[in-house]
């Protein structure tokens, strides 16, 4: 059985700060909300880590949801901020990321602790396949913007990552951004 149409409809989406008109749904996250995520304490937890602004539409199969994402620049310690990174619910839901502006690392980590890391800047669409978390770092000192599309009832499986972390962290090293295993991992 097929669903019934929707109405075509558009948004614009300003590159330079991830506004989107209309922009009906905000989630705000602040650093309170990546507690334990980090290797080091976080000392400010009102500070604010990064905005997702989506465009409305049924969460379901058959539809693409989109959203911007508007990581703030800034570090924890060594690391650098990152959004929390999750699977999808429905494992096998793949995703993608246009960079809008800034620049940062995505990293993705298979349930059995394989990694790969792989540049955002403007222009690139980094393609995230099905089974792989994800888990966007800004390595810059300005927002990091992006665009995500992903298919509808993808679901988000938040709890893994909270428990398990990612096998990598990216830190601050003497010659820029460095990738390197996470202490704190717990490997399954
Ligand atoms: O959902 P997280 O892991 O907090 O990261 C936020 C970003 O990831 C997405 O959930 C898409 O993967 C977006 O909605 C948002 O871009
Ligand atoms: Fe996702």
């Amino acid at each position: 059985m097929t669903s019934a149409p929707l109405e075509p409809f558009a948004v614009t989406i300003d590159f330079a700060t991830g506004a989107l008109v209309p922009d009906p749904d905000v989630l705000d996250r602040r650093l309170a909300d990546l507690d334990g995520y980090f290797v080091a304490d976080i000392d400010d937890p009102g500070v604010g880590a990064y905005t997702v602004h989506e465009v409305r539409v049924p969460p379901t199969g058959n539809n693409l949801l989109s959203s911007t994402t508007v990581l703030a620049p800034g570090k924890v310690g060594d690391e650098y901020f990152f959004t929390k990174g999750h699977f999808h619910a429905i494992r096998d839901r793949a995703e993608i990321y246009l960079t809008l502006s800034g620049e940062g690392l995505l990293v993705m980590a298979l349930e059995d602790g394989r990694t790969v890391t792989k540049e955002m800047r403007p222009g690139i669409a980094n393609y995230v396949p099905g089974h792989w978390a994800h888990r966007s770092v800004n390595t810059g000192t300005t927002p990091l913007v992006f665009y995500a599309v992903y298919i509808g009832d993808a679901g988000y499986d938040y709890a893994t990552i909270a428990e398990r972390g990612f096998p990598v962290i990216v830190v601050e090293g003497e010659e820029g951004p460095e990738v390197r295993p996470n202490p704190r991992y717990v490997a399954s």
